[in-house]
């Protein structure tokens, strides 16, 4: 399935969660079997040339992308959770939505000094959350060697808010 088809999967949802917010509803691409296979073989193929040791995934949609990527690609998987939901000593940060405040945590023994590690996540908005997620990645003294999405606003200029390493989506809006 190319990227078109798979963009065609992706069901808009006006005023969700608050009005205003355009909402890209990812789950009506993840029921349809070969768009979900589709997918995840572009976001590997994407993050491979990486070669990453772990993929680091955001909940909660960032799971559903990001492990089988790392099993595709033989590499570990990582999640970063919302608060309170790890449960060993974690490092902790906050960050910005596109419709809210939140925190993110990763656990402190997850990865390794120098670790090279790809992020990956359903959709960049804002960045905030990436670059969030970037920071833990820092303060853990993992290398941060790319952020892979299957879906980019552009029009809310994330990629200037995260680190200079590639950016890559697979859809734009
Ligand atoms: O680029 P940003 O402006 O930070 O927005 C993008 C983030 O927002 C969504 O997650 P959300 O926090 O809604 O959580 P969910 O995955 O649990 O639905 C999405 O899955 C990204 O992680
Ligand atoms: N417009 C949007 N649609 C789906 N997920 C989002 N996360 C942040 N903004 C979003």
């Amino acid at each position: 399935m190319d990227i078109q088809e798979i963009k065609s999967l992706i069901r808009d949802i006006p005023d969700f969660p608050k009005p205003g917010i355009l909402f890209r509803d990812i789950t009506t691409l993840l029921c349809d079997p070969q768009g979900l296979r589709s997918t995840i073989d572009l976001l590997a193929g994407t993050c491979a040339p990486l070669n990453p040791d772990y993929i680091v995934g955001i909940e909660s949609r960032g799971f559903i992308f990001g492990t089988p990527v790392a099993h595709q690609l033989g590499c570990g998987f990582v999640p970063v959770r919302k608060p309170k939901k790890l449960p060993a000593p974690v490092h902790r940060v906050s960050y910005d939505l596109e419709y809210g405040q939140d925190q993110l945590e990763i656990h402190q023994d997850a990865i390794s000094s120098g670790d090279r590690i790809v992020i990956v996540d359903d959709l960049m908005a804002t960045g905030g959350t990436a670059k969030a997620a970037a920071e833990l990645i820092e303060k853990a003294e993992g290398q941060l060697v790319g952020c892979v999405f299957v879906i980019e606003l552009e029009a809310l200029g994330g990629r200037q808010n995260l680190p200079e390493v590639p950016i890559a989506s697979l859809i734009q809006y």
